[in-house]
């Protein structure tokens, strides 16, 4: 029997088969932040032990770093600064290369390590944190884990992992232009819930891949854990490729190697008589920009669309009925032209330079809208160069937008850009959980040209009317 492409990646890293659901992965490259590795390091000081592959493992400091733009960060909060101080003592007693709260590179994780070539097809990469689905978009297997597997993977590089199921998403049709990766993801989610992908590692195929850029992928396998996926894989192509050979000159430049490479990343596809646990299927060329209304990433509609209905009080009405009262929304109410207070651009799913130039597309010579306050949060110290270098920084600011030095920042509000009760925020972020960019404070997730088209008219609005481009 053909094997998936996730089969394929698994049975490359396993060290060892445990038992039939588990096996011990080896971890090509581990990536850590500030605030699930403490406890880890503790644990392996506590054991004498030291992390076995150094050069394997890399660090950033991210989510709690504030985004002011001053020359030099300082953390004023004392846990976080200690979060930052402890990460750095451990990377260097561990010799772990580390992205430092003022190195001009830092950045998210996972915005920083595809764009120093640290991801490559075929690798396995595992972080202490739910967002490393990301690295799908290159056709390498990417999961978060724990702090006490962080503690396994430092000592050991390897993991106990438990074997998840074959799920296919086949997207095919010609992508709609004005709609983006992040509005395919959230139809996605919206149809298959947020509970959609559970157990699952979610491969996509069909025809619309090929009209998403890397960038595009990236959005698509991030968001896709928010379907409750335990991996997302997109097989190599000549995108792919391409982008990877960009990033990473030393192969470029290797004949020997690139020759190697690419006979390596030609192999990483599902076998035409793989069998997959779970298919669904969904024709892209009619998906308009989506929202959120809600409190959950699957109760996203078009932007055409309303909020639902009350039903018969089922699960699925109770949980409406509750994300309702909290995102102060009444129900059958059109989600075009609500007024929002604050817009934040940014995160590792919408915070990279193509993100940021479909901002500037949208806004053009406009300004933000009085009384909105709008910032934009690079998703790392590349991206944030790049965009001044291009002009896009100067944009912003002529326009109104608080121009900010990289982290997570309002994605989850764990630095100082916290959101203060009842203010609504168009978000080009992943998560509209309660309380997660400040306590009562309302999110509606959306794509960097819908955040922006926020931004300037001050409501929740169809930015391809904006542009002229749209009926
Ligand atoms: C802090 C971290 C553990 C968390 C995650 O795992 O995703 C965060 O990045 C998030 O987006 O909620
Ligand atoms: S940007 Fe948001 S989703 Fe991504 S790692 Fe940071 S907090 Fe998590």
């Amino acid at each position: 029997m053909g094997k998936t492409l996730y089969q394929k990646l698994v049975g490359s890293h396993t060290v060892a088969k445990l038992d039939a659901d588990n096996v011990l992965l080896f971890a090509d490259l581990h990536l850590m932040n500030e605030y699930t590795s403490p406890q880890a390091f503790a644990g392996l000081e506590e054991r004498g032990l030291m992390t076995l592959m150094p050069g394997q493992n890399v660090s950033t400091v991210s989510h709690i770093i504030p985004t002011k733009p001053q020359a030099i960060r300082v953390i004023a909060d004392g846990p976080s600064a200690l979060q930052a101080s402890n990460l750095k003592r451990n990377c260097d007693r561990h010799g772990i290369p580390l992205f430092d709260t003022n190195d001009v590179w830092q950045g998210i994780e996972h915005v920083i390590a595809p764009e120093h070539g640290m991801v490559r097809p075929g690798m396995v990469i595992i972080c202490g944190d739910s967002h490393t689905t990301t690295y799908g978009a290159l056709g390498a297997l990417g999961f978060g884990i724990g702090t006490t597997e962080v503690e396994h993977v430092l000592a050991t590089q390897t993991l106990v992992y438990r074997l998840a199921g074959n799920m296919r998403i086949r997207l095919d049709g010609e992508i709609p232009s004005g709609t983006t990766a992040k509005d395919i993801i959230l139809m996605i989610i919206s149809r298959i819930s947020a509970q959609g992908a559970r157990g699952y590692v979610v491969e996509y195929t069909g025809s619309a891949l090929k009209g998403l850029s890397t960038e595009a992928r990236f959005t698509l396998c991030n968001m896709t854990v928010e379907a409750g996926a335990r991996g997302a894989l997109i097989a190599p192509d000549d995108v792919t490729t391409q982008y990877i050979l960009a990033k990473c000159p030393d192969i470029a430049e290797n004949p020997a190697w690139l020759a190697q490479a690419r006979e390596h990343w030609s192999t990483l596809h599902s076998d035409n008589d793989a069998v997959f646990d779970v298919e669904h299927s969904f024709d892209v060329s009619a998906v308009e920009p989506y929202v959120t209304w809600g409190t959950s990433p699957d109760q996203a509609i078009p932007i055409s669309g309303r909020t639902p209905l009350v039903g018969d009080a089922n699960v699925e009405d109770q949980a409406n009925e509750r994300a309702r009262r909290y995102t102060m929304l009444a129900p059958d109410s059109a989600i075009d032209g609500v007024k929002i207070d604050h817009v934040f651009i940014g995160s590792c799913t919408n915070g990279r330079i193509e993100d940021l130039r479909a901002v500037i597309d949208v806004v053009g010579d406009r300004k933000v809208a009085d009384g909105v306050r709008a910032m934009v949060v690079p998703g790392s110290g590349a991206v944030r160069a790049q965009a001044e270098q291009e002009g896009i920084a100067d944009k912003l600011i002529a326009a109104g937008f608080e121009w900010r030095k990289p982290g997570c920042s309002m994605c989850l509000a764990m630095n100082d850009d916290v959101l203060a009760p009842g203010v609504r925020c168009a978000s080009t972020t992943n998560r509209n959980f309660e309380g997660r960019q400040g306590r009562g404070a309302i999110t509606h997730l959306m794509s960097p040209a819908m955040a922006a088209a926020a931004a300037v008219t001050g409501k929740i609005t169809d930015f391809r009317k904006l542009l002229g481009s749209h009926e």
